[in-house]
């Protein structure tokens, strides 16, 4: 069923730089998040964070009840494995072939059997659509192919909370459309608590059930899909929507000069909501809400043409 991720009030530095403060957000038990930010903002600082690989300064990470932050070595061994992690190039080791690399982790860490091994090799291939791909090395396979290995072995485990950062990196828009159809199924399947680093705005704006934005040290915001793409905050709005005019320069923040000359400039109208990403089989994710639920249940008027099923380039379909 997935278990949330409760993020309180967490900092982390290295040296005097700040990558950020006050992060404060619960990941939702079951749901698939997305984080956003500008490069350098520190969202695989998160990950790694969340996972116990990196400290932070202050701050509580609680996952069924264990705050990893402060935990004794032994419970972080254990917290960690409820985690399964999609590393940006599918981190695989180049010398074994993809059975070798996806059985490793059961090898490690389970008494299982090899025929026992085998069958769960062979149905987390088959989950990720790699049959028949076991004997081929890494460096023989396409990127596309590498991250499904690295995500066959991010589940051989199966995990309760899943990382990916950043899936969709040196994939091509089919490659990427693909595999957040995978996403979207998997997380179907499995009701396991996704967190997706990425910086594809169509993956943001399709996929997920909720979004968060880190930018300038802080967390700007974290919540329902609807919620950031209805938003009118400068920054929110200017990142989802991929523009110039806003806040955010090309080094981070524009300084006053910059935001000066620009003041007249009018923000272009917010783009219709895209319809969410559904599992293939059409039947809805138990996590998926009702296309126009939140914006209908606050009182928000959606741009208009959202929720059109028919815009086939916002829906990556
Ligand atoms: N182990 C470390 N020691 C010192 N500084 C680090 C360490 N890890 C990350 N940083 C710094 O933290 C900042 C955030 O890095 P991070 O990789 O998390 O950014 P990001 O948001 O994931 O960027 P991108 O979108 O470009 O991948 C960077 O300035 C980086 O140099």
């Amino acid at each position: 069923m997935g278990v949330e991720i409760q993020i309180d009030n967490l900092s982390k530095s290295f040296g005097k730089q700040l990558i950020w403060g006050n992060v404060t957000l619960t990941v939702p038990a079951g749901e698939v998040s997305v984080m956003l930010g500008p490069s350098g903002t520190g969202k695989s600082v998160l990950l790694k964070t969340l996972i116990g690989l990196l400290k932070p300064d202050e701050g509580s990470v609680v996952i069924e009840g264990t705050d990893i932050a402060t935990c004794s070595e032994k419970d972080l061994y254990e917290i960690r494995k409820l985690f399964g992690v999609l590393f940006q190039d599918g981190a695989m080791f180049g010398s074994m072939n993809l059975y070798d690399n996806v059985a490793f982790p059961l090898r490690e860490h389970t008494k299982k059997s090899e025929s026992e091994i085998r069958d769960i090799v062979m149905e987390k291939m088959d989950l990720v659509g790699l049959l028949g791909a076991e004997d081929k090395l890494p460096g023989e396979i396409s990127g596309g192919m590498r991250k499904r290995a690295g995500l066959a072995r991010a589940l051989v485990l199966d995990p309760e909370i899943v990382l990916f950062d950043e899936p969709d990196s040196g994939l091509d828009p089919v490659r990427t459309a693909f595999l957040n159809q995978l996403i979207v199924d998997l997380n179907a399947q499995i009701d396991a608590t996704f967190l997706i680093v990425t910086h594809d705005i169509n993956t943001a704006r399709t996929v997920p059930d909720n979004i968060g934005l880190l930018y300038h040290k802080h967390l700007a915001m974290f919540g329902p899909r609807e919620m950031l793409l209805s938003s009118e905050e400068p920054v929110v709005r200017q990142f989802l929507n991929a523009q110039r005019v806003g806040p955010i320069g090309m080094s981070e923040e524009k300084d006053a000069d910059e935001l000066e000359a620009e003041k007249d400039q009018e923000m272009p109208p917010l783009p219709p909501i895209p319809m969410q990403l559904e599992p293939s089989n059409g039947i809805p994710r138990r996590s998926q809400r009702p296309a126009g639920e939140w914006c209908r249940e606050h009182g928000v008027t959606p741009p208009p043409g959202s929720f059109d099923g028919n815009m086939s380039m916002a829906t990556g379909g």
